[in-house]
């Protein structure tokens, strides 16, 4: 297993044209491989926000035209790619998912996740956001043990429940990943201040690519960050698009579980999370 390895973030600024994201998407991938990294990150809704006006459809089965296009790039590059999520068919259901997967160097899908907690709240201005309209949440708990080491499945509004984490966490993840389309509002108050507590508590590390821009609904707070075990920000975007890098050092995640074992100190015998599906 590798111990040490460069990661990309990829910040994008989505918009309704899915060709064009792709397209945008697959250059940064050359430009992050080219540069290093053995594994790029992307954000939530990654390949379309909107009605698409471009070539296709909107919604996709996975696998499908988005996944197949990451899928090709990550076996050309011979990469891991973590396809931030995309709005996944689900056949016979009038509702989709918001899905993530894992993509390994040879190609192949490693992983698969689906949203398990949709944003159903009321925005700064009052308007009601409600995801759960259009997504239907999945209903299991992720996790992908790679030569990358382990890593644990989440989706934006999922980073305030912080029991998928420990779940996560138990079953061995040492790498969240936290793709977002965060808004503006709840982002310059929460989303920092959340990564790094799934950080802290869980002696992982935390990946969090970002949607920036102005979108449908609403402004997307951008602001993709790379958190360490302690809970330092190792890497910090602005309101730009790009790509970020930074570093995983799973000797590192070890050295901070062994001087903050709070893991193990947990009293399962007191209480415990379960996870109920599996
Ligand atoms: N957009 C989301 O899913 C979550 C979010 O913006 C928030 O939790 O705040």
């Amino acid at each position: 297993m590798k111990r040490k390895y460069k990661i990309a973030m990829v910040q994008m600024d989505t918009q309704n044209n899915k060709e064009k994201n792709l397209e945008d998407a697959c250059a940064w991938i050359d430009e992050a491989a080219a540069s290093g990294a053995e594994l790029v990150c992307f954000p939530e809704v990654m390949n379309l926000i909107g009605k698409n006006t471009g070539p296709g459809g909107g919604r996709e089965p996975i696998p499908g035209y988005s996944t197949g296009r990451l899928m090709e790039k990550a076996a050309e590059h011979g990469i891991y790619i973590h396809g931030g999520s995309i709005t996944e068919e689900i056949p016979g259901e009038k509702r989709a998912c918001n899905t993530s997967v894992l993509i390994g160097p040879d190609g192949r899908i490693l992983a698969k996740y689906q949203k398990l907690h949709t944003f159903d709240i009321t925005l700064a201005d009052g308007r009601p956001f409600r995801e759960s309209d259009r997504i239907r949440p999945g209903d299991a708990v992720v996790t992908a043990e790679t030569e990358l080491g382990c890593f644990g499945m989440s989706i934006c509004y999922d980073v305030r429940f912080p029991e998928l984490y420990r779940l996560l966490a138990i079953k061995g993840a040492r790498v969240l990943f936290v793709p977002v389309s965060f808004t503006k509002e709840t982002g310059e108050e929460h989303l920092e201040m959340l990564l790094r507590a799934r950080a802290v508590e869980n002696g992982c590390y935390v990946i969090a690519a970002a949607q920036t821009g102005v979108k449908p609904a609403y402004t997307a707070y951008g602001n993709s960050m790379l958190i360490d075990p302690w809970g330092k920000v190792l890497v910090r975007a602005g309101s730009e698009t790009g790509v970020f890098y930074g570093e995983i050092d799973l000797d590192h995640a070890d050295a901070v579980r062994r001087r903050m074992p709070s893991l193990e100190s947990r009293r399962t015998d007191v209480y415990q999370v379960e996870e109920k599906r599996k």
